[in-house]
């Protein structure tokens, strides 16, 4: 891989600092300024931190030895992160922050490069990100590539009757990381591994380090939002467990009684059986009226669990954002799902390595890729952005060129390059990073 082209400079006066575990006041004191909370910086100095020291970086003034910082962002080494019927290593962007007062000159722009050239310097092809607002990251080449559903339903929503659930024993208690870490694991890995009969769901990231899994279960009570302690339902057959969903009560009274609130953070479970064990009993709590579960994919099991297919209010929102760092190691890592050889004329203004045109044979499901820049006529144009949206397999090429986003020269090439972009599990992370 070579270095990226045009890496933008930090505005004048301001560098670069790497940052260590003794930055971690400054860091927070930034991180409120940019998402501003009620938590004081001295409480959260008392809870685990979830960055990777040597993958973060701060801005300051070059005459400034230490004190406040301007900028930081991080990332999180995803050394095998699900893609088609593959792993790549993905570098998870996160932490990003610019102070207020510093805000609009440039800074975040010159950490995007930043972040760009130590991909291709640790041989990460992929960056993949949460957004906080959907507007930032295009401009830097990522694209929305994964939509998760959010849902709300009513205590005892009708269940379609699957087979083998009654097989099912529950246990509900608290969760800690101690006593169901290793659990959580094992049933979050292998519902991403076993989605599709194998084929795996792409975009389903594990918590790969130490800080990441004492981050995720770290429950201080002023992240609780008024509901109690976190609880972890776990459903098991034959003794083992197959399914698992983090949540919490919250109480509410009103005139008329109790209309309590359940929160689930993460419902997993590994068969349908297993899924109608867990969604029965979450619906099924005592003074709770509601049920939210979050982060599900959009072909998850327990939306066609539901009888009335039109029940709970639904709620989608993008998911992760990926960013193709590294054209030809991205495209040929994956599988595609149909037989395909296409010419892509790719455009990407940050990394000049990736402009060109790619050509990628592949046969369906099958390892064996092949990528190679080409002088031959592109099939299809297109920004690395819309790449990165096709890159899960969660966006249809055809709906991006409807929206003029693929530019097609070979009107043949389109319906058979979509579907092999595309993926039969839909792609999502069931969790924020
Ligand atoms: C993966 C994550 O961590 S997501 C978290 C992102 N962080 C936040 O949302 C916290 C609050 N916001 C911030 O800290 C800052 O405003 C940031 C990081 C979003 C932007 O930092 P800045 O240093 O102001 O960005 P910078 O000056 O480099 O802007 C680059 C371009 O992006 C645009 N831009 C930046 N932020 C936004 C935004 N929130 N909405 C729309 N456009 C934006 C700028 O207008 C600029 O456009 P231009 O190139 O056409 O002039």
């Amino acid at each position: 891989m070579t270095s990226p082209s045009f890496p933008r400079a930090l505005p004048t006066g301001l560098r670069f600092v790497p940052l260590t575990a003794d930055d971690k006041p400054a860091v927070l004191d930034l991180d409120t300024w940019a998402f501003p909370g009620t938590v004081p910086v001295a409480e959260l100095e008392a809870m685990p931190f979830p960055l990777t020291w040597d993958r973060s970086w701060g801005v300051r003034g070059e005459d400034v030895e230490d004190g406040p910082l301007l900028g930081i962002h991080g990332s999180y080494p995803f050394g095998a992160f699900p893609v088609p019927g593959a792993t790549v290593p993905v570098s998870g962007l996160t932490w990003v922050g610019v102070h207020p007062q510093a805000r609009r000159r440039g800074i975040l722009s010159a950490m995007i490069d930043r972040h760009l050239s130590d991909c291709v310097e640790r041989g990460e092809p992929v960056s993949a990100l949460f957004a906080a607002e959907p507007a930032i990251y295009g401009r830097f080449g990522y694209g929305s590539a994964a939509d998760d559903i959010k849902v709300t339903l009513a205590r005892g929503a009708a269940l379609r009757d699957v087979p083998g659930s009654a097989e099912h024993t529950a246990r509900i208690e608290h969760a800690t990381q101690d006593a169901h870490g290793a659990l959580v694991d094992t049933v979050h890995r292998a519902a991403g591994s076993a989605a599709g009969g194998g084929l795996g769901r792409p975009g389903w990231a594990t918590r790969q380090t130490p800080e990441l899994q004492a981050s995720f279960w770290s429950d201080p009570p002023q992240w609780r939002n008024g509901g109690e302690s976190l609880r972890i339902l776990v459903v098991e057959r034959d003794g083992q467990p197959r399914g698992y969903a983090l949540f919490r009560r919250k109480s509410v009274w009103e005139d008329a009684g109790p209309r309590g609130t359940v929160h689930v953070r993460e419902a997993v479970a590994l068969d349908a059986a297993a899924a109608h064990a867990l969604l029965s009993r979450l619906l099924d709590l005592d003074l709770m009226a509601s049920v939210h579960v979050g982060m599900l994919p959009t072909d998850d099991a327990l939306l066609g669990l539901l009888v009335d297919t039109r029940a709970g209010e639904r709620r989608v929102s993008d998911n992760v954002w990926v960013r193709v760092v590294d054209v030809p190691a991205a495209l040929a890592a994956r599988r595609y799902a149909a037989d395909v050889d296409v010419t892509l004329a790719v455009r990407d203004e940050r990394l000049a390595s990736n402009t060109g045109t790619w050509r990628v044979r592949a046969r369906a499901f099958e390892a064996d890729v092949h990528v190679e820049r080409t002088q031959a006529p592109a099939d299809l144009a297109l920004d690395v952005r819309e790449l990165g949206s096709a890159y899960l397999g969660g966006r249809a090429l055809t709906g991006l060129a409807q929206a003029g986003l693929v530019d097609v020269r070979e009107a043949a090439a389109l319906g058979r390059a979509s579907a092999a972009f595309g993926w039969p599990v839909a792609p999502v992370c069931s969790w924020v990073f």
